[in-house]
């Protein structure tokens, strides 16, 4: 019986290399555990999982000689750390290899929207800029201020590409950081009142849950931009979208949506929020690096050595 399983939506080369590495049951859904029979379940100590739905202490419970949660991806939000830890799970993440692509993701949904190149775009495709001439004039990007709320790995990412655009850069974090000049703020309603983009990049959970709140976003203000590649949950979604539908802000770049895939459809309507689904480390070689780090971290478990990336 294998003493790995595999859960989530892997792409076929990810699924065969965990096969082949580990001779790993797969699962594409968590809720399928409960499916797996008892004796099955019970030698399975390692579990590669690919997911945003809660691993809490029921499907903890479901694998009694679980010691180790290696989450494909950095935010391990899904993952009740206090679960695991009460039963001795270790918990892996995947953290760097993504950095550059989420920050490149962040610049890309703050350019488009800045510059409406979607419905620029779709101007020239759908025949407008020969028949009617030239797209209207949007709004410049480079050389305004930009607010981080959250400066980790990615957070400083995207803070040293704004560098490169002439922006000035705001932030606030748990603490004031070594920064090459840029300013901090005590409270997230200060900064968003500095600047004219929002970017927000802290960690998931039950810590800053709603923490782009209905009153930073009122400070963000009716030119400000949102852009959002961390978590739906750290935004109020009803405020921001009746403030995107009032016109009280400006518009949003988002990566990421509370209930995603299925997205609240007010997001649709609105010319001035550019959406992607959630692809922000999703370059093939950046999941590559992201597939291999976590089957180090299995490998590791499973040999006895130190974990590559622990997170507990
Ligand atoms: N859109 C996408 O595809 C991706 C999204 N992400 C998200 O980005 C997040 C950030 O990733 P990293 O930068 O690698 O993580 P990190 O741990 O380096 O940075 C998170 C930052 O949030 C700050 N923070 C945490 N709690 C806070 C609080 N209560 N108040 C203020 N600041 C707080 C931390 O101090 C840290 O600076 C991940 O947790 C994940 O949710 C990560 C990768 C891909
Ligand atoms: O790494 C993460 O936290 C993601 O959201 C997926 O890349």
């Amino acid at each position: 019986m294998t003493e790995t399983a595999s859960i989530g939506r892997y792409q076929p080369n990810e699924r065969a290399a965990l096969a082949e590495t580990f001779d790993a049951l797969h699962l594409d859904r968590l809720s399928d555990l409960a499916r797996v029979d008892a004796p099955e379940r019970a030698a399975i100590r390692a579990v590669a999982y690919k997911g945003h739905a809660p691993f809490g202490p029921a499907e903890m419970d479901l694998l009694p000689s679980l010691g180790l949660i290696a989450n494909y991806g950095v935010g391990y939000d899904a993952i009740d750390l206090d679960a695991a830890q009460a039963r001795g799970v270790r918990v892996t993440n995947t953290p760097d290899v993504l950095t550059d692509d989420v920050a490149d993701l962040a610049i890309g949904l703050w350019l488009m929207q800045r510059r409406e190149m979607e419905q620029a775009s779709r101007w020239a495709r759908e025949g407008h800029w020969k028949a009617k001439g030239e797209y209207r004039l949007n709004t410049q990007a480079s050389r305004g201020t930009a607010g981080i709320l959250g400066l980790g790995r990615i957070g400083r990412a995207i803070a040293r590409r704004l560098e490169g655009f002439g922006m000035e850069i705001h932030y606030h974090s748990r603490s004031e950081k070594e920064t090459p000049g840029w300013r901090y703020h005590a409270d997230p309603v200060a900064l968003a009142e500095a600047v004219d983009t929002l970017f927000v990049a802290l960690v998931g959970g039950a810590e800053t849950e709603g923490m782009v709140s209905a009153e930073v976003i009122h400070a963000l203000g009716d030119r400000g931009v949102l852009v959002n590649i961390a978590r739906g949950s750290l935004v109020d979604e009803d405020a921001l979208l009746d403030a995107l539908e009032a016109g009280r802000i400006a518009g949003a770049g988002l990566d990421v949506f509370r209930g995603e895939p299925d997205i609240d459809p007010r997001f649709y309507a609105l010319p001035s929020v550019v959406i992607q689904p959630h692809q922000g480390s999703g370059s093939r070689q950046t999941r590559a690096a992201m597939a291999a780090l976590q089957r180090e971290n299995v490998a590791a478990f499973l040999d006895g050595r130190d974990l590559a990336t622990p997170v507990i």
